[in-house]
């Protein structure tokens, strides 16, 4: 059975198909037996529609089956023939003329029956004739005649006579097509049986219809054209009519299975052909759909027709096809219509598309203007601020870097008292102040935010760094209250890693990077020197008992040790050692804060190997204690007085500052330590850059707005270009003389000063002239202790002797050295080459005994460095660079921008009498090993850096 919707195969069309394809081979038929059968089948039919119709009178004359010359007799006379037609029509024939019933009546019977033949015979033809029958020869009915024309016409008859029955309307027509004018549809012969008969009397040898000139005349061509296409059943009987009986059931076996087969492939090949449409249709096939159908409907058609079956098959299957049709067609409208939705779709999109990529373009060009404008305008701000910075530089002025802290774990994250910090702009909300009094804004050489990372931090200051070895002075300090991040900036936090490392890590790694990068062209030589202030005591805090304070009227400072160093790790350890004999206490408001200044100091000295010429450079990297209130601190006794102290030495920078801002002739460089020791750097044309540190929390708003006010200042005082100091090679040589005689008119006032010594014994008064040595200028404290301590001999040590005799005065060039001397007058001459000098004397010291040459530079050498890098102490004994009971003993040397001749006067004089200083078991140096100051900061692995005091990591 096939699926719904398909359509069937006509089971009668499968046949036939088989039937021609297998059997229709050339049959020896007996075409004249069935002739004359069908013949005589055609003429028993017209006699008996004769009898029946006419009834007694027919019965009478014509047999059931009469045989031709019987069928001929009874018709001759034309009674018959024109009584039946006028029954079928009545009137038709009107004159018929009886036969007499007693024909001896008749004068001459022959004569009348002729007549009366004629007469009747003629009527009935012409009658015939005008109904369109077919008619015969009046001599078809004579002995011979053609009886079959006869037949033919009696059985045209019996139709008209039944379409008449049957209705009569339309026009009934000889020979085909009688239609029921009512239905419409093809008349079909009843007696099948008969029309096979008469179909097969018409075969031919060949299989073929004989073209039968009578056939197709008579009445029969009805039935032809039933048979136009081949007839099952006709094929069937032609293929079985030549077996014999016995082989009949096998030709049928066979021929029902090949039927089946054909069926069978017929089907399968359907279903293919439903899959494809599918697939067609699924697709965008419904051309291929549309063409398939006709395909089908050709193949459907050219089997309908055949029979009745078919005839009705036919219809059920136009009526699926015109369902199809129907069906196609409303999918074909939809995919159409669909097709027609996705044209106008894809046409909006691209529309949309078009204009999508016109905004873009047109966005991305608007958005590439204003990033043009934007680098533009970034690029002309960093231009600004290199101008800026330029003029600032030429100008001399302090640079002013100002830096915001994060907010810490543990700190209220309320509103930051910061509200802008970029592009050299901070502005401060102080929760205090209502209104436009309520936001104060500075301006510095740049504002880093919060988020600021120490790279960034250090890259801006890395340019500095290499003016160090490029023969420039360079003083780094960090400013700002307690807790504000100035250590951290400066050094790094408590655990430091690679990312954390401050300014000073970073500069001393650079540094030594740089050196090692330039020594084709020149030779460094790097020393450091790290010393603290506290409570306005200088302490060398590179030599381990230093910092105790043996006296109880005040502390004994050790002289400022300076310990070359040829790599950042030596610089950490020093550091280290630093950091463990830094004073630190704790307070209300940081109980880790350091509350003294730090400050490690670097000394490069650099020979240029083609010239000689020598370049000499220092940097302080300062890290000052906090800046807060005394009161805010809310310390008493000790801590008071530290807090006075610091704050005192603030307040002195904030003069200097102030003085050096307004210009003023006298600039109080000596009213602190602090300020002695950046002396050059303010105002000796060095190359400043000060830190200033913000707190972000509210409470800090007035603290942080005070600071950056004195910043501000900060900013504003011009120092003068930066003097590079380079000597060539003549003048280095012409120093080293005048060292060297130096040395010797020393020494001999060495020997004179050693007769009277044994008379002179240490007063207070001789106390109060121990002069503040900074660092490295310790010659007063040479002197003194050259003169007062007795000297163990050792090998070697003439020239030992000749080199510490040269180090008492040793050939300053200029007072651009960041150090203060204790001497007025010509001491003041002294700079940094004489610790350079000491240092390698040291240096030497060491080589020497182990037989080495003597570098040139080292012309002069000092006692300062007291312990080799091996920790073999040497039997100087301490270097105290200055001892006060309290801070007005102090008699400081004033730098070259300092101008108090009375002071410089009584230094001078207090230097000249070289008071021997009384050489106590504490102030003797041993190797770095004393027991570390109570510190509440976690001292370090082997990286952990000290805590302020300007360490290196
Ligand atoms: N930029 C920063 N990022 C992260 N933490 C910071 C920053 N600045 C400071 N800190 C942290 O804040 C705390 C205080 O900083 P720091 O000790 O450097 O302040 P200070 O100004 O040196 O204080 P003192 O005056 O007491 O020496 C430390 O724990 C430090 O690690």
């Amino acid at each position: 059975m096939a699926p719904e919707g398909l359509l069937s195969i006509p089971a009668a069309s499968v046949v036939e198909d088989v039937l021609q394809q297998h059997w229709t081979r050339p049959r020896d038929i007996d075409m004249a037996s069935r002739r004359s059968e069908e013949a005589a089948s055609r003429r028993h039919e017209a006699a008996a529609w004769l009898r029946q119709t006419l009834g007694a009178l027919g019965e009478k004359d014509l047999p059931e089956k009469p045989t031709e010359e019987e069928f001929l007799l009874a018709l001759r006379s034309g009674l018959i023939l024109c009584n039946v037609l006028n029954n079928v029509h009545p009137g038709a024939v009107p004159k018929v003329v009886e036969i007499p019933v007693d024909p001896a009546l008749l004068p001459d019977g022959a004569a009348l029956s002729a007549y009366q033949y004629f007469e009747n015979v003629r009527n009935f033809l012409v009658a015939v004739q005008d109904k369109g029958l077919p008619t015969f020869e009046a001599s078809d009915l004579e002995k011979g005649g053609k009886c079959s024309r006869v037949v033919n016409c009696v059985l045209a008859l019996k139709s008209y006579c039944e379409w008449k029955q049957m209705g009569g309307t339309g026009l009934w027509k000889y020979g085909g097509n009688l239609k029921s004018a009512g239905s419409g549809k093809y008349y079909i012969r009843k007696n099948s049986e008969l029309f096979i008969n008469s179909v097969s009397r018409n075969i031919c040898s060949n299989g073929k219809f004989q073209d039968d000139q009578k056939f197709s005349s008579s009445f029969n061509d009805e039935s032809s054209e039933m048979t136009t296409s081949h007839s099952l059943n006709m094929l069937v009987r032609a293929v079985l009519s030549d077996r014999k009986p016995e082989e009949i059931p096998s030709v049928v076996e066979s021929m029902l299975k090949k039927v089946v087969e054909e069926f069978e492939r017929r089907m399968v090949s359907q279903n293919e052909m439903v899959k494809t449409t599918s697939k067609d249709f699924n697709g965008d096939g419904s051309k291929v759909i549309s063409k398939r159908r006709m395909e089908m409907e050709e193949e459907n058609c050219a089997h309908g027709g055949k029979d009745d079956t078919r005839a009705i098959s036919e219809e059920k299957c136009k009526q699926r096809l015109a369902k199809q049709n129907a069906v196609f067609e409303r999918q074909q409208k939809d995919i159409q219509e669909l097709k027609h939705i996705l044209g106008n779709t894809r046409a909006g999109m691209q529309t949309i598309q078009t204009n999508y990529v016109q905004e873009i373009t047109t966005l991305g060009r608007h958005l590439r203007s204003l990033a043009d404008a934007a680098s533009g305008y970034h690029r002309v701000l960093e231009e600004n601020r290199k101008l800026y910075n330029e003029v600032q530089d030429l100008k001399g002025n302090i640079r002013v870097y100002c830096r915001v802290r994060p907010f810490l774990p543990g700190e209220q994250r309320s509103v930051s008292t910061v509200s802008r910090a970029d592009d050299g702009n901070i502005t401060i909300i102080n929760p205090s102040k209502n209104g436009k009094e309520g936001h104060k804004s500075f301006t510095f050489n740049k504002v880093f935010g919060p988020s600021a990372t120490q790279e960034e931090i250090y890259s801006d200051t890395q340019p500095l760094i290499r003016s160090v070895l490029d023969g420039f002075n360079v003083c780094i300090f960090a400013y700002g209250q307690t807790g504000s991040g100035k250590t951290y900036t400066m050094t790094g936090p408590r655990d430091i890693t690679e990312q954390s490392q401050g300014v000073n890590y970073r500069a001393l790694s650079d540094l030594f990077q740089l050196s090692e990068r330039r020594k084709d062209t020149i030779t460094y030589h790097i020393a450091v020197q790290m010393i603290e202030i506290y409570n306005e005591q200088v302490r060398d805090l590179l030599v381990s008992d230093g910092i105790r304070n043996s006296s109880q009227k005040g502390l004994n400072v050790p002289n400022a040790s300076l310990v070359p160093v040829s790599s950042t790790s030596e610089v950490i350890e020093l550091m280290n050692i630093g950091q463990r004999n830094r004073a630190v206490g704790a307070t209300a408001l940081n109980d880790r804060s350091s509350r003294s200044h730090s400050c490690l100091t670097v000394h490069v000295q650099g020979r240029e190997v083609a010239s000689g010429a020598v370049l000499r450079g220092c940097m302080h990297l300062v890290d000052l204690a906090g800046s807060e209130r005394v009161l805010k601190s809310e310390v008493t006794g000790e801590r008071m007085k530290e807090a006075q102290h610091i704050n005192r030495s603030l307040s002195a920078l904030g003069d200097v500052i102030a003085a050096l801002a307004q210009k003023n002739s006298h600039v109080p460089y000596r009213n602190s330590k602090l300020t002695q020791l950046l002396q050059d750097s303010l105002g000796g044309q060095a190359k400043t850059l000060m830190f200033v540190h913000v707190s972000p929390e509210q409470d800090a708003a007035g603290e942080t707005i005070s600071t950056l006010k004195f910043a501000e200042r900060v900013s504003s005082v011009e120092l003068g270009a930066a003097r590079l100091n380079k000597e060539n090679g003549e003048v280095k040589e012409l120093k080293e003389q005048i060292a060297h005689l130096k040395a010797a008119l020393a020494r001999k006032e060495s020997s004179e000063a050693e007769e009277a010594a044994g008379s002179l014994k240490s007063t207070p008064s001789v106390r109060r002239t121990m002069l503040f040595t900074p660092l490295s200028k310790s010659t007063a404290w040479r002197e003194h202790n050259n003169n007062s301590l007795p000297r163990r001999k050792r090998p070697g040590s003439d020239l030992q002797e000749q080199l510490l005799a040269a180090a008492d005065s040793p050939p300053w060039p200029d007072n651009s050295s960041p150090c203060v001397d204790s001497r007025a007058g010509e001491e003041n001459e002294t700079d940094s080459q004489e610790w350079v000098d000491k240092v390698m004397v040291n240096k030497l010291d060491r080589v020497g005994s182990n037989g080495s040459s003597l570098s040139d530079w080292a012309a002069v050498a000092g006692p300062d460095y007291l312990f080799s890098r091996n920790g073999t102490a040497l039997e100087d004994g301490p270097s105290e660079i200055g001892t006060t009971d309290s801070e007005d003993q102090i008699v400081v040397s004033s730098g070259s921008s300092e101008s108090n001749p009375a002071v410089s006067a009584s230094a001078s004089k207090t230097k000249k009498p070289q008071q021997k200083l009384a050489k106590t078991p504490d102030a003797k140096r041993t190797p770095i090993q004393a027991p570390c100051p109570p510190s509440s900061r976690k001292l370090p692995s082997r990286l952990r850096l000290p805590r302020g005091a300007a360490g290196v990591m």
